[in-house]
């Protein structure tokens, strides 16, 4: 009954797995960086995240669509990941002020997708053998065919610049024009949510392409920079470390979150590498180094800080970390107002745990 109008569709991954399901979205062939998001709400702000620009999405929860979608829900102007695979796909929506479903939206915004495949099973492969590229079909159903155009087409992740590709055009603003504390913010992806957040704090905005130099940021006399997440591999991305180097070494106060805060950790010598599979949900542990506190953090990230430089010197230290992994979750440049997590703080969605640090960046703006 619920898949009747629904045809077939094809998943291939990298390695020649394959997995077959029903075609949601719209009818077509899509490929990118196969990644999964446990998290169990939320999917519009995902799907409109520009850090998942170039990524096929495994939604692990149960049920995709069933809340339909809502304009304000979205974290930029359009949708910016490139294909869905998910296990029950909602035909019917259940929400008074969602503005229509879910298959209406990705058809709209041409995005392919793949339901009625056992998300599980790709996850646990995922998991042991690493992220990889896949290639989803509702046109082409043979495997052959459709693993060679997927090692033929897709590009890998590990050394692609994507910033540049969904950054901002043009400058704008965002928040009071009168206030007394101007954030210059480098955007590299941004999110609406996480503007929102600076905005509601009395913060006023200005929003630069990602390949602003410093010198053209500073002419605005902000207070302080803000370094946005975004997709692509931040080791690639050096035009936007100097930017950031130029930006703390000005001894005003930076922030950076997720690909800002990989940025800001080579603006300081340290690498970055590409996980395993990442980090993708809404309830990853971490613990502030600082304080002691744990935070219950969103996170959405495939490449993350080295530790092995960090051991190495004492310019930079830990202020957060990971309690599944130990992995690096927050740096503070010592000698200067600049800090950074991995991790989402503006959370959408996600817990609010860490809004703190919105804080944290203007009272370092104020002290300074
Ligand atoms: N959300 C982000 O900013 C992601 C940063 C980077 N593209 C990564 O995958 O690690």
């Amino acid at each position: 009954m619920k898949y009747q109008s629904r045809q077939d569709a094809l998943l291939v991954l990298e390695d020649g797995t394959a997995f077959v399901g029903k075609a949601i979205g719209k009818i077509g062939t899509t490929g990118g960086e196969l990644c999964f998001n446990t998290g169990m709400t939320g999917y519009q702000e995902i799907y409109t995240d520009p850090s998942y620009y170039g990524q096929i999405i495994v939604n692990t929860t149960a049920h995709i669509g069933n809340y339909g979608v809502f304009e304000p829900e979205q974290e930029s102007g359009s949708v910016k990941f490139c294909g869905l695979v998910c296990d029950e796909f909602a035909s019917i929506y259940s929400r008074k002020r969602a503005d229509h479903s879910l298959q209406r939206y990705l058809e709209e915004a041409g995005i392919v997708g793949i339901s009625d495949v056992d998300t599980r099973k790709i996850v646990r492969y995922i998991r042991s053998k690493g992220a990889m590229n896949a290639m989803i079909s509702s046109e082409i159903l043979d495997k052959d065919q459709l693993l060679h155009k997927l090692r033929t087409e897709v590009p890998s992740m590990l050394n692609l610049e994507l910033a540049t590709q969904v950054s901002t055009s043009t400058v704008y603003d965002m928040g009071n024009p009168s206030s007394d504390i101007k954030v210059a913010v480098l955007d590299l992806g941004i999110k609406k949510s996480i503007l929102k957040n600076l905005a509601n704090r009395g913060v006023y905005c200005k929003v630069f392409p990602a390949q602003t130099p410093f010198q053209e940021m500073k002419l605005w006399e902000p207070n302080g920079y803000f370094i946005s997440n975004g997709p692509g591999d931040p080791g690639v991305m050096d035009y936007a470390v100097d930017t950031v180097r130029d930006a703390q070494e000005s001894g005003s106060p930076v922030f950076g979150i997720c690909l800002g805060h990989q940025i800001l950790a080579r603006a300081n010598g340290l690498n970055t590498y590409k996980m395993h599979h990442g980090h993708r949900g809404l309830n990853h542990p971490v613990k502030n180094l600082i304080t002691g506190r744990c935070e219950v953090t969103s996170q959405n990230h495939g490449f993350g800080v080295a530790k092995d430089e960090l051991d190495k010197q004492d310019r930079v230290e830990i202020t957060h970390l990971n309690l599944n992994d130990q992995t690096v979750e927050g740096i503070r440049v010592k000698e200067r107002a600049a800090f950074s997590v991995q991790y989402h703080p503006e959370s959408s969605p996600g817990p609010h745990d860490s809004r703190y640090l919105f804080d944290e960046f203007i009272d370092n703006m104020q002290k300074s």
